[in-house]
């Protein structure tokens, strides 16, 4: 998947006061390929304030990452609108980190010199980018593993690595793209609890996507469940589990299990077969 550092909107041009961070107003999507038209979004509406964390449950193909890259400006609405802090995307986004599903560290370069990719793209000069990158990899537990190429990293390391170089620049917004997805689940829980502590240390806003209920639930402060496509939202679940958050005690929580059945129950439907 494409990486959202290449920029051409000023991130600057992002900031609006009292804007929502981000926010979908009747958006549609629509692509067209040789096997025909497929409808993927309709008359999608919702919003984000700032420093909220959202997570986005839903079937396979009902077009979350569709959503996330509408966010970063890498695609374009077919109807309504994507705004960033007030202004309507019409670029790519640097007002946003793009963390994505995929592998996406460069196999030629360290790891420090991964990290470094987005302020080198920014023209930083190198005392600033050298001591940015030796902060960012202590902040997620690189440090000792500076010099390694991503094929001598775990799926954990690379993980951090990609961390590193989405958060390194700043950005107000993070788009998350299962980024844990296919982790094991110590090494997830592990990750998610890291995430918890940066996003209160530096609170960004946030749009998880994860497939991965209780993931959502230990994370987000509301989910949102979308249909299958044309998709629209089926529910949107505000999690009252106070924060701050114990990773590995959330599912023990007297709300856990309401929110949880619930968000089930809004997922499961699609699936039910007719008796
Ligand atoms: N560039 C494209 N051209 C044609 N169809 C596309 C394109 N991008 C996405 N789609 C289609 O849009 C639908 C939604 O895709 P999307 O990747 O947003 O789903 P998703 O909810 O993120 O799925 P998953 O959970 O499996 O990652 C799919 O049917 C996909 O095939």
């Amino acid at each position: 998947m494409r990486s959202a550092h290449l920029s051409v909107v000023p991130a600057q041009d992002c900031e609006a006061p009292h804007a929502p961070a981000v926010e979908l107003r009747g958006v549609g999507k629509t692509f067209s390929s040789r096997s025909g038209r497929v409808d993927v979004l309709s008359g999608l509406d919702f919003s984000l304030e700032n420093g909220e964390f959202l997570a986005i449950v839903g079937p396979s193909g009902s077009g979350k990452s569709t959503v996330l890259n509408l966010l970063a400006g890498l695609d374009q609405p077919s109807a309504g609108s994507v705004l960033c802090q007030g202004e309507p995307v019409a670029a790519v986004n640097t007002g946003i980190g793009y963390l994505t599903q995929h592998d996406s560290l460069l196999p030629w370069r360290t790891v420090e010199q991964n990290i470094a990719v987005p302020l080198e793209l920014r023209n930083f000069d190198r005392a600033e980018i050298a001591a940015r990158v030796h902060e960012q990899i202590a902040q997620v537990g690189l440090d000792g593993f500076e010099r390694h190429y991503p094929s001598q990293l775990s799926g954990g390391m690379r993980k951090r690595a990609m961390l590193a170089r989405t958060l390194i620049y700043d950005p107000p917004v993070l788009l998350m793209d299962e980024p844990f997805g296919p982790l094991d689940a110590q090494l997830k829980l592990v990750l998610q609890a890291e995430l918890l502590k940066l996003w209160s240390a530096r609170r960004k806003t946030v749009v998880f996507v994860t497939h991965d209920i209780v993931e959502a639930i230990t994370l987000a402060d509301r989910v949102l469940v979308f249909s299958p496509r044309p998709c629209r939202i089926r529910l949107d679940e505000p999690i009252t589990i106070p924060r701050p958050r114990e990773v590995h005690e959330v599912r023990f929580h007297p709300a856990f299990e309401e929110h949880y059945r619930r968000l089930w129950a809004a997922l499961e439907s699609p699936v039910r077969r007719p008796s």
